[in-house]
């Protein structure tokens, strides 16, 4: 195993050791990918080919070559905090969120133009461990990020690298998991793969194995942990960015600041704002090996939007499962309801 602090030459036996490393880096990398498309492999929910685990079917690149690949480069901090979350359930917004948040300081939410909003989508601004992994020739350099390191992931809990989940220092990182609670109605809606969705085939696993993961582990370790539902987030957004604040370590300390940054982050991130904003109308974001438009994460940033495409019956077949794979969990049965 070797930190990706060792890419930076100092001196000409260095930049042969880093030579040798990224060597190391292609190999492990080849290693992995021929060891994912040497498993059985299908067609799933949406046009991505899924591999067969031993704990379910999942996408090649992500979680399964990138976090194989984590697993043995990624040298985690307790600092760290790591977005984890299923697609369309509200990553963009809780990116951009902790990203605001985070870096209020040197980037206040007030700057209109200059904030890097205004050039980078939150995709960008956070990363995906296992997509930066994912390149062939090169380990990216993670420790040049200031701490707290801010990543993201599409991971189900137990895929993620050893050193991400690590019970004690100097591994293990924190998470903010973020669930919508319509999420498998809304998931289908979009994909219109109902099968598929209810016999677990898709990209990142079975839904609801992804969300009781995160939701044990908050459980059992709330102070790393955080858990967050996209619904509450868009009834009470301020006191959601005050959260974020404490559990990253950076809380609101003055009353001016509780008042007018809070507000302001709110502002800059919420929805009508982001998709006026030229780097979502006009950029890219690149993911793994293809870049999409900026535009493409926001859709329409409202609650419910699932029932302009399910019927009642395929609904209702979703929600007797998600209370069926709940129930003895613990999860209040509003996160169903609503
Ligand atoms: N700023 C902000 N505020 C509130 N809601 C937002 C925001 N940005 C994106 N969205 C909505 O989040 C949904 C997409 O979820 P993800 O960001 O997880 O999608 S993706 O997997 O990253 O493509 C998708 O929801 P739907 O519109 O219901 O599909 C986006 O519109």
């Amino acid at each position: 195993m070797y930190s990706s602090s060792s890419m930076k030459p100092s001196s000409p036996s260095q930049a042969n050791q880093d030579a040798d490393d990224a060597k190391t880096y292609k190999e492990l990398y080849q290693r992995c990918t021929d060891l994912v498309s040497s498993w059985p492999s299908r067609q799933g929910l949406s046009y991505l080919q899924l591999f067969r685990h031993e704990k379910g079917w999942y996408n090649g690149v992500t979680p399964l070559v990138g976090t194989m690949v984590a697993d043995e480069l990624f040298a985690a901090r307790p600092s760290d905090i790591v977005v984890a979350t299923l697609p369309k359930s509200g990553t963009t917004w809780i990116k951009a969120l902790l990203y605001a948040t985070v870096h209020r300081r040197e980037h206040p939410a007030d700057a209109a133009g200059d904030h890097p909003f205004n050039s980078l989508s939150p995709h960008e601004c956070v990363k995906f461990l296992e997509y930066q992994l994912y390149r062939a020739d090169e380990a990216p350099d993670l420790d040049a990020l200031p701490d707290p390191r801010l990543f993201a992931t599409h991971a189900p809990f137990d895929l993620l690298p050893r050193a991400v989940v690590a019970a004690a220092p100097p591994s293990g990182c924190k998470f903010v998991n973020e669930y919508k609670s319509r999420n498998g109605r809304e998931l289908v809606a979009v994909d219109a793969a109902v099968g598929f969705f209810c016999d677990g085939v898709s990209p990142f696993g079975p839904y609801w194995e992804h969300v009781l993961g995160y939701w044990c582990a908050h459980r059992e370790r709330p102070e790393r942990v955080l858990f967050l539902r996209y619904e509450e987030m868009k009834r009470d957004p301020a006191g959601h960015v005050r959260r974020l604040a404490e559990f990253a370590g950076v809380p609101f300390t003055s009353p001016e600041e509780d008042g007018g940054a809070v507000d302001a982050i709110v502002r800059l991130c919420s929805f009508d704002n982001m998709v006026g904003l030229e780097a979502t109308k006009g950029g890219r974001t690149q993911l793994t090996t293809t870049t999409v438009p900026n535009s493409a994460f926001f859709r329409r940033g409202e609650v419910g939007d699932w029932a302009n495409h399910l019927s009642p019956e395929m609904a209702q077949r979703i929600d007797a499962i998600t209370e069926a794979k709940f129930a003895g969990f613990g999860l209040a049965p509003s996160l169903i309801e609503l």
